[in-house]
């Protein structure tokens, strides 16, 4: 494969562009590939249903495909509407002549305004190309269709009739959440365990989104796997991806204004969120008053122009001592939340770092001393972080103040430091460059999060931080009011 993944689409159309090629090529170039299309129906629709539909001869259809396949090498194919049995057998031959290396199957029937997008007497036929897919990505309803049972009212429903179809085709089968009612909508790979792990059941968490604007979502969700399958990533890691964009594309949904009915989501999302203001600049600057009240405070000028005394200083590092021992377990569930690989990675580091360096430089100044109980400050701080660990999204948010406030201060601190400052150590500890790279990092998670996030979750998510920035002023505060000798 080239670095850039090529992807196929064999489906219809839609002139509103939210379904059918249109939303397969968005999201095809969305996720990092290049996207081809070669059409199997032309269809009259928009946002509120089809209104005709147009199919050129299947003659045509092979004409498509040869000209693609026979000048391109195509690393993926995403396959959707097929209209009747005669272009599911033209597909199945091409299929058998041209095999592409990923072949994912949405077996589109019905559109979501209840339009037919498949002939009744084709879906048998359907049936058969599920055999041929590497992945098949039925919504409930073409899942009743395809084991010919009842629509799943429940998820572990949906799960029983998706073991069942993968069971029938030997295919991996992505079952999606859509449809069902509530909060939540996951989505789950079901098919081998070598493929999906343990339970041969791979299931995705996700939070819904409240919009009508969901045309379209089932395309875009299989040409996203086909794409990152190609791209390299494992099912699963697709999935994961796949969902968050698609996610944040809901949420963006009701920005674009296209069409009076079901409208389609925002593909381009992620482009257009440069310019966009990031959640990480919102939250930073409507901490500003507790920022200055950090930089202002005692205990920091003080530890600024040395001027601190050493048993407060030795009282705040055995208060960290014990907050870091707290902070490490949050950065590991955070690497257990996490929905790739590298944030998992950059989590466990970060844990391992707070428990590890951290600690050596607390123990260097306590002494061997044990750390002390935790003060009132200490507990406050780590009952929030513990209580903020509902969702990837807010736990990110509650732990990131740490990172920042702190690597923010350490800039601010190094100008002070001099060979014989008596605190030299720890401010090069917080103005380590690597440091300031964990905390750049942590930052580019953060607003990923939000930009993925649901209004609901990113206002969580914000106010996660903003009690985590006033956790830090008052942990900065407490030593100056809490010393023995001061009280
Ligand atoms: N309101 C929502 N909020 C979050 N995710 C959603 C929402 N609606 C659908 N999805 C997601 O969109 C994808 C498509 O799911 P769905 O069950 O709607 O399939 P579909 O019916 O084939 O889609 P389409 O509406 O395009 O026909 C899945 O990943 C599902 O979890
Ligand atoms: C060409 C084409 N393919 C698929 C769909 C299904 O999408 P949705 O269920 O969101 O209408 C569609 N409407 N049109």
């Amino acid at each position: 494969m080239s670095g850039i993944p090529r992807v196929l689409s064999i489906a219809g159309t839609d002139p509103t562009g939210g379904a059918g090629i249109h939303a397969d090529l968005k999201t095809i170039g969305a996720l990092g590939g290049y996207g081809m299309a070669v059409v199997t129906a032309l269809v009259a629709q928009n946002t509120r249903g089809v209104r005709e539909v147009h199919v050129p001869p299947v003659g045509f259809l092979t004409a498509q495909l040869d000209a693609v396949s026979d000048d391109v090498e195509i690393d993926a194919v995403k396959i959707g509407m097929l209209q009747d049995a005669a272009i599911i057998e033209v597909v199945r031959d091409w299929l058998a002549r041209v095999r592409p290396p990923v072949v994912v199957l949405d077996p589109v029937m019905v559109a979501t305004s209840g339009d037919r997008l498949l002939d009744a007497a084709a879906e048998d036929a359907l049936r058969g190309l599920c055999t041929d897919a590497d992945l098949v990505t039925p919504n409930l309803a073409e899942l009743a269709v395809l084991t010919g049972r009842p629509v799943a009212a429940t998820w572990d429903e949906a799960l029983d009739a998706a073991r069942r179809l993968h069971e029938s085709t030997g295919t991996l089968v992505l079952l999606k959440g859509g449809h069902l009612d509530g909060a939540d909508c996951p989505d789950a790979l079901v098919g081998p365990v070598p493929l999906v792990g343990p339970g041969g059941v791979h299931e995705v968490a996700g939070a819904r989104v409240a919009t009508r604007n969901t045309h379209g979502t089932g395309c875009s969700l299989s040409s996203a796997m086909a794409t990152l399958r190609a791209g390299g990533a494992s099912w699963p890691d697709a999935l994961v991806r796949a969902k968050q964009w698609l996610t944040g594309a809901l949420a963006h949904a009701d920005a674009l204004h296209v069409g009076r009915g079901n409208g389609p989501v925002d593909h381009f999302h992620e482009l257009r969120a440069p310019a966009d203001r990031a959640w990480s600049a919102e939250v930073w600057d409507a901490a500003a008053a507790v920022r200055a009240g950090i930089e202002e405070c005692a205990f920091v000028r003080g530890l600024g122009d040395g001027s601190l005394e050493r048993d407060v200083f030795t009282w705040y590092l055995a208060q960290d001592a014990r907050y870091l021992g707290e902070y490490a377990r949050l950065l590991a569930r955070a690497s257990a939340l996490a929905p790739t690989a590298d944030e998992q990675a950059f989590w466990a580091r970060s844990a391992q770092s707070a428990l590890v360096e951290e600690q050596r430089l607390h123990s260097a100044h306590l002494d061997g001393r044990r750390p002390a109980d935790p003060a009132p400050a200490t507990t406050a701080y780590t009952d929030h972080l513990h209580a903020s660990g509902r969702t990837y999204g807010e736990l990110v948010a509650a732990v990131l103040p740490c990172f920042w406030i702190y690597a923010d201060l350490g800039t601010r601190l190094t100008a002070a430091r001099h060979e014989t400052h008596p605190y030299d150590d720890w401010l090069a500890a917080y103005g380590d460059p690597a440091f300031a790279e964990a905390t750049a990092q942590a930052v580019r998670i953060a607003d990923a999060a939000a930009g993925a996030a649901s209004a609901h979750e990113r206002a969580r998510m914000s106010e996660a931080f903003r009690r985590s920035a006033e956790h830090e002023l008052r942990f900065f505060e407490a030593p100056m009011a809490l010393v023995p000798a001061r009280a």
